[in-house]
């Protein structure tokens, strides 16, 4: 049973996979969806054979594929591979031409936006008619995700309550000791774990895997 403060629905995204064995397990614990990321830059980036295997054994609907500032030319190509949705990370004042073109190629259901939204900027409200999901990840100056560090829970939660209408994941840092915190805070209704639940950047830690779920009452 989950803690009586957590909403039953919380779906969880654990991120960061490059091994079925991993994806594996965070299925069998309960995992709605499994992030891959493809971003070059970073250490925990699949290779396109690794996220091409991950997206023929993780089921239809699940398969999130993570970037930064995705050319178009890529991500038709991620598209073609499998993946069913797509966690873009990119600064706030993003030229529009280009949301207007990720939201052609997949569609503003299956595009969740995460702005790099610097402490005291506004939510760039402009990003909204582009995608049904966005993600709000703790800032970093110099890195767009798996920082580690966790974000502003009560600004996520007002953020979510005024745009009510799209659906906010939240993500930054989260882990087996924080994340009922984060979610009963935030009012999160899906939530993303990727370095704290590794063992190393790409490979994840069993027993924090197992610690996290438990921790939600799965
Ligand atoms: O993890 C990365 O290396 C990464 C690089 C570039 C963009 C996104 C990335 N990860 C995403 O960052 C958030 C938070 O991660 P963490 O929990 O703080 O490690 C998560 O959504 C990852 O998908």
């Amino acid at each position: 049973m989950p803690p009586p403060h957590l909403n039953s629905e919380l779906k969880i995204k654990v991120c960061g996979l490059t091994r079925w064995e991993d994806a594996e397990l965070a299925l069998e614990l309960g995992a709605d969806y499994c992030g891959v990321i493809v971003y070059p830059k970073s250490p925990r980036a699949a290779t396109r054979q690794q996220a091409w295997e991950l997206c023929q054994r993780i089921p239809a609907g699940k398969r999130v594929m993570v970037d930064v500032n995705t050319g178009a030319d890529e991500l038709e190509n991620w598209a073609d591979l499998g993946f069913d949705h797509f966690q873009i990370h990119c600064d706030i004042d993003v030229n529009l031409a280009t949301l207007a073109a990720w939201r052609g190629i997949v569609g503003k259901e299956q595009l969740w936006l995460a702005p790099k939204i610097p402490p005291g900027e506004a939510f760039p409200q402009t990003m909204l008619e582009f995608a049904d999901t966005i993600l709000v990840d703790a800032y970093h100056a110099d890195k767009y995700g798996g920082s580690g560090q966790t974000g502003n829970w009560e600004l996520f939660a007002e953020w979510a309550t005024l745009y009510a209408h799209k659906r906010f994941v939240l993500a930054g840092g989260l882990n087996p000791d924080n994340v009922t915190e984060a979610v009963r805070v935030s009012g999160a209704e899906t939530a993303d774990v990727n370095s704290g639940v590794e063992s190393q950047p790409g490979i994840k830690d069993h027993a924090k895997l197992r610690a996290l779920f438990a921790a939600l009452g799965r």
